[in-house]
């Protein structure tokens, strides 16, 4: 009972920013993120009798304490739905740099619930395993699918209509995103707790979701139009207001620092220069930069320019969940 999965991590492009249900996972807004092909981790479970706890090695590390106690709740779920007390050993390989500030658990929760539950004999599909991956982690949801992906907030308490779905594939659009590393990043208050804390103490939270629906359907019609200019500045939009509902919170908090505002202020410029260049953060100080191919080099050179600016790490929109 073995089994070997690929998924590839997402940035979010309208960003999910609280839960209305904890243990669920389920999300208080729809979101929607793009699936980067420069980024993954390959997963492989395997289900043996006689085990008498999972055990976890990533990158070779053996892994103990909460991280593995997190991977075991997480195959709680996959033996409650196989209906049977079985343990196992799971081995992670992350190509996820995370200097790049790119949240690994997207693609991290995504491989665990492909190779879990292919391993235990489950044959879930892309619906099921996007409900599944998202217990885990809830961008996990949206690494299932390549391109464009939509995670739909769902309306039911038990979360059975809460999982992603894809709007556009890969090849429907070759946009450019690059991951810009900077040489020092500061301690940062974890997504989970970033958004509890915002939800509970924010009083811009609820602009924050009137505002956030609309802008999804904004930047849907966009994708599907191929509209970069109206694709990048939602997405900008998007993730300025998102961290605005930050500051509000108690205590407040951000997520920015001195670079990030530099590399902002770096992508604003190449507007001015009529290079349409834009930029989202999520969860960390680190900025990622969404252009056209056609512009690269004068974008990689502005950012490469800059101080403080550790690498430059480009990716296309990649693919979905992969079996080995
Ligand atoms: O990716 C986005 O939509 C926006 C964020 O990256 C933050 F900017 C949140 C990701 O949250 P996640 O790590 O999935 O949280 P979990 O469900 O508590 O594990």
């Amino acid at each position: 009972m073995k089994a070997t999965a690929r998924a590839h991590t997402n940035i979010a492009l309208i960003k999910y920013w609280g839960k209305r249900d904890e243990s669920l996972i389920l999300p208080t807004n729809s979101n929607l993120s793009v699936t980067l092909d420069g980024f993954s981790t390959e997963t492989t479970v395997h289900f043996r009798e006689g085990l008498k706890e999972d055990s976890f090695l990533l990158n070779e590390q053996k892994v103990e304490g909460a991280a593995l106690g997190k991977i075991a709740v997480f195959l709680d779920k996959v033996r409650a739905l196989y209906g049977k007390e079985i343990y196992a050993q799971v081995q992670s390989v992350n190509h996820v740099p995370t200097a790049a500030g790119l949240a690994s658990s997207a693609s991290g929760l995504a491989a665990l619930a492909a190779a879990s539950s292919k391993a235990i004999g489950l044959s879930l599909d892309n619906m099921e395993l996007s409900r599944l991956a998202r217990q885990g982690s809830g961008s996990a949801s949206r690494s299932i699918y390549g391109g464009f992906v939509e995670w739909q907030m769902g309306e039911r308490e038990d979360g059975l209509d809460s999982y992603a779905v894809q709007i556009a594939d890969q090849s429907h659009w070759d946009i450019r995103i690059a991951a810009v590393v900077l040489s020092k990043t500061v301690k940062k208050v974890s997504s989970r707790e970033g958004m509890r804390r915002t939800v509970e103490t924010s009083p811009f939270y609820a602009g924050w979701l009137e505002q956030t629906a609309k802008d999804l359907q904004e930047i849907k019609q966009a994708i599907i139009a191929k509209d970069f200019e109206k694709m990048g500045s939602v997405a900008e939009a998007n993730c300025l207001r998102m961290h605005a509902t930050t500051l509000g919170a108690n205590p407040p908090f951000t997520y920015w620092q001195d670079t990030t505002m530099r590399v902002m202020q770096t992508v604003q410029n190449l507007r001015e220069q009529g290079i349409p260049a834009f930029f989202t953060i999520d969860a960390g100080p680190n900025v990622k930069v969404l252009y056209l191919p056609e512009d690269e080099a004068k974008v990689k050179n502005s950012l490469q320019a800059m101080e403080d600016v550790e690498d430059i790490i480009i990716s296309k929109p990649g693919s979905g969940i992969s079996y080995m």
